[in-house]
């Protein structure tokens, strides 16, 4: 009794204490009792509150990365930075399709079954706000892309405009991937060591220009920014794209380097890193170099003459209502945001598929085989449907992205996010599904779904593309353009892996992607019967 009254005695000179640190004199000598015991039971029911529900969610939905309640969340974000594939292999395999919480040390996310992907579709955007999402995976407030967190304009253009006149635009992109592969690999009939990435990256770069800016835009800023030429790449472009941790200047290597850093220390460790300084100067050029664009096409415009041009700046200028749609600085930002995702994510993919393809003579035989027999049957007349057709090619596409599929976690919006492995590993789904298998999809059981699901579709067995209203808008652009780098380079060469060793994909945080310093075999083949676009 004694010790409650002292404890009463304790608290009331505490809760005293603390009442006059209020910036009001809540304090009443009369009524000091009672306000304590109000104190003390209100604190003890909130206390009882957060209790019982972290418990309760503690117990209902495991957590993944997280060792211990009081662990730091550097140690989270370290962890998964580095090992995000076999934290997310043997989360899945113990949650056997139910949800788990991911603690991924910047973020806490809730890992949804794909199953629920067509229930979640049903909510509003605004609910599953994806852009917000992407923008804090690639650390936008570091990378220059802050705009992209609220604004979809590009993509809404991306989808009404540009996608629809791919019929029109793939010839003139076609072309330059097939000059660049002539420009950027090497003319020799010996075997020759390459880095496939370096080289497939141009290729790449000079098509999504074209379809970015458009042809006009070779008329200004530095003529050789824009001009075919041995170094035919806008250096923003190229630089944006490399994904090297050390050498890199780009959006990839800053998100990726300050994913390891707490958020809190972030806005200042960035500026220690040279690649900021770099990239801070990527963005200026390529502001210099559209600026004038832009303003052209306002003139034209408010003049009221239509421009013709069926790239991305064109169609943003045309169609914009308001003065901020036509600004040349936001439409630096959203057209960059664009080049940069889509050369790294092509330039990734085909590069893949090439070492599979090396890895596995048989599948690749097979598919240059088709690839010859299209090239007769249609008199060498390739266009977007004879490139569709090539159902070995889309096989072997498909299976690289689905062994090797990245980024590891899909449909992330906010505070939740599901694991594509939970679907590309399922053996249910796909047999041995952790072997390379290229040809599994023209298997005679498989054939009729696969020529349904063309690789450019939204397939929720795959994931490439992600899934629902934000799924890729580019990925028809992206399939055109890889198999028109496939078609011809298939064709003119030989691939082999140096040592017998496949390159090892790199895996950083939920990242997999081809490393540029990979390298591999190639040759020009005798026997090429001359595909060009
Ligand atoms: C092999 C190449 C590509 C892959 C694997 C890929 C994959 C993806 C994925 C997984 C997403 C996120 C979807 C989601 O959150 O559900 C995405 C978004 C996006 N992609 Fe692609 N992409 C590729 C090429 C391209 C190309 C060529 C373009 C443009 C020409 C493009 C433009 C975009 C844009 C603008 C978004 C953001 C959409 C939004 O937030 O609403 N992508 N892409």
């Amino acid at each position: 009794m004694a010790t409650q009254v002292n404890s009463a005695d304790h608290g009331t000179s505490l809760a005293t204490k603390a009442i006059h640190f209020f910036p009001f004199d809540l304090y009443q000598p009369s009524d000091g009792r009672q306000a304590l015991k109000l104190f003390v039971v209100i604190g003890a029911l909130l206390l009882g509150i957060v209790l019982h529900y972290s418990r309760r969610s503690n117990h209902d939905i495991a957590i993944v990365n997280r060792r211990f309640s009081w662990e730091p969340s550097l140690i989270a974000r370290l962890r998964w930075s580095l090992g995000a594939l076999s934290i997310l292999d043997s989360a899945d395999k113990k949650a056997r399709g139910n949800p788990y919480r991911l603690d991924r040390g910047d973020k806490e996310l809730l890992v949804l079954p794909v199953a629920l992907i067509p229930e979640l579709n049903r909510l509003s955007p605004d609910i599953l706000d994806a852009r917000q999402s992407h923008a804090f995976e690639f650390l936008a407030h570091l990378t220059g892309l802050e705009l992209t967190a609220t604004a979809s304009y590009q993509t809404r253009i991306l989808q009404r405009r540009v996608g629809p006149a791919l019929p029109e635009l793939f010839f003139p992109i076609a072309r330059r991937i097939s000059r660049a592969i002539q420009l950027n690999f090497p003319d020799s009939r010996e075997w020759t060591a390459i880095k496939p990435l370096p080289a497939a990256v141009p290729c790449f770069s000079e098509g999504m220009s074209l379809l970015l800016f458009g042809a006009e835009a070779k008329t200004v800023g530095s003529p050789t920014v824009y001009y075919l030429t041995p170094e035919p790449l806008p250096a923003i472009l190229v630089d944006f794209y490399e994904p090297s941790l050390i050498k890199a200047t780009t959006v990839f290597a800053v998100a990726f380097i300050m994913r390891l850093v707490p958020s809190i220390l972030q806005r200042t460790l960035v500026w220690f890193l040279p690649v900021k300084w770099s990239l801070n100067r990527k963005w200026r050029e390529l502001e210099t170099i559209l600026t004038p664009e832009v303003q052209r096409q306002r003139g034209l415009k408010e003049d009221g003459k239509e421009t013709s041009g069926m790239d991305l700046l064109s169609w943003m200028i045309r169609d914009a209502t308001t003065a901020f749609e036509q600004d040349a600085s936001v439409l630096t930002t959203l057209c960059g945001s664009v080049a940069t995702g889509s050369i790294f994510s092509v330039g990734n993919l085909v590069c893949q598929i090439l070492a599979d393809l090396a890895a596995h003579s048989d599948v690749l035989d097979e598919v240059r085989a088709e690839i010859r027999n299209k090239h007769v049957q249609i008199g060498g007349r390739w266009n977007v449907p004879a490139l569709g057709s090539l159902e070995k090619l889309e096989s072997a596409m498909k299976e690289t992205a689905r062994v090797a599929s990245s980024p590891l976690i899909i449909y992330n919006r906010v505070f939740i996010t599901m694991s594509g492995r939970e679907r590309t590993m399922d053996p249910t789904l796909y047999e041995d599904p952790e072997v390379y298998k290229g040809l599994r999809f023209c298997a005679p059981d498989k054939i009729d779904e696969h020529r349904m699901r063309p690789f450019r579709t939204v397939d929720t067995s795959i994931l490439t593309w992600g899934a629902g209203r934000a799924a890729c808008p580019g990925r028809a652009i992206a399939d055109a353009a890889a198999k028109v780098f496939l078609v011809q380079i298939l064709d003119e060469y030989d691939f082999a892996l140096v040592d017998g060793n496949p390159p090892e994909p790199s895996i950083l945080h939920e990242f997999i992607f081809f490393n540029p310093n990979n390298r591999m075999l190639c040759r020009r083949r005798e026997d090429s019967i001359g595909i060009k676009f």
